[in-house]
């Protein structure tokens, strides 16, 4: 029998992608779910859509949910009831919602990515690096990130995680080091270490993310950019199979790759 996959918010800009790429990989479309009270979209003829997520999890082995921070908690309670393997790729969690996700990762695998792109897993891996090899002291580390007129949050999950990045290879933590997000106004100089965010929103780009480390007589960035949000989904779909029965525990996208 072919693994079961799932897909939580299935009528999304996401979820239409991944009910492609899990037929393209060969596994089986166990259903989808649309939010509650949402007016039922055109979705493939015969594919079981519910508003329930723990149906969705009995019928599936994997669920796949790219839908909403606001979800997150509950999604993954309904996969550590029913031991099913969750892939979360829903972005601006807050910490006690992430804590809620590492807490049911005790009883199911959880791949949870900021984002599924191979190329942005190496950034990410890249920049802990650099981060270590240019002292706070001289070198300003600011993500800039640039998305589509329809998100809802920012910054992004990746720039987020970029900046986790920077703050892991300095030896501390994000919240340690700092954030400055969105100045505006009178809002002072700029903090020595802290980590600065800027989110740009417009038209349909997919997803582009620098990081850029600003010294008085250098400057080296790094640029990742996502074309087309299948580079998503392929990925989402290959940590769905990856994960598919391995013990419980919380895994990122760079183990499923490899590259950490
Ligand atoms: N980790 C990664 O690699 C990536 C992460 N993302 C993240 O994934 C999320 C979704 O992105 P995107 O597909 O562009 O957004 P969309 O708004 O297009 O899709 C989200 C879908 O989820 C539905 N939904 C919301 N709540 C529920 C619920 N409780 N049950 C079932 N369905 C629900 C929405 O329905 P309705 O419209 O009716 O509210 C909508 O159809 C975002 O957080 C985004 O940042 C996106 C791309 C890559
Ligand atoms: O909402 C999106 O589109 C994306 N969200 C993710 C994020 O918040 O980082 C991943 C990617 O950038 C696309």
């Amino acid at each position: 029998m072919t693994i079961r996959i799932g897909i939580a918010g299935i009528a999304g800009r996401m979820g239409r992608l991944l009910a492609e790429e899990i037929v393209a990989a060969g596994a089986t479309l166990s259903g989808g779910t649309i939010r509650p009270g949402a007016a039922l979209a055109t979705l493939p003829p015969g594919l079981p859509v519910m508003t329930d997520i723990v149906a969705l999890c009995e019928a599936s082995d994997v669920v796949i949910d790219f839908t909403h921070a606001r979800t997150a908690r509950a999604h993954a309670l309904a996969a550590a009831e029913t031991g099913t393997v969750l892939i979360l790729g829903s972005s601006g969690l807050s910490v006690t919602d992430e804590e809620a996700v590492a807490e049911a990762a005790h009883r199911t695998p959880i791949v949870y990515a900021a984002n599924f792109a191979p190329g942005v897993n190496l950034f990410l891996a890249i920049a802990e690096r650099m981060a270590a090899a240019l002292p706070p002291a001289q070198y300003d580390a600011e993500i800039v990130e640039m998305h589509h007129r329809q998100k809802v949050d920012a910054p992004s999950g990746t720039a987020v995680a970029l900046g986790r990045a920077v703050a892991a290879g300095r030896g501390t933590t994000l919240e340690e080091a700092g954030r400055e997000s969105g100045r505006d106004g009178h809002c002072g100089a700029r903090g020595t270490g802290t980590i600065g965010f800027a989110a740009l929103r417009g038209g349909q780009v997919v997803g582009e993310h620098t990081l850029l480390f600003a010294a008085a007589s250098e400057h080296i960035s790094l640029t990742h950019r996502s074309f087309d949000r299948r580079v998503y989904a392929t990925g989402a779909v290959r940590a769905a199979l990856w994960a598919a029965g391995r013990t419980p525990g919380l895994y990122g996208m760079g183990e499923v790759l490899g590259i950490r």
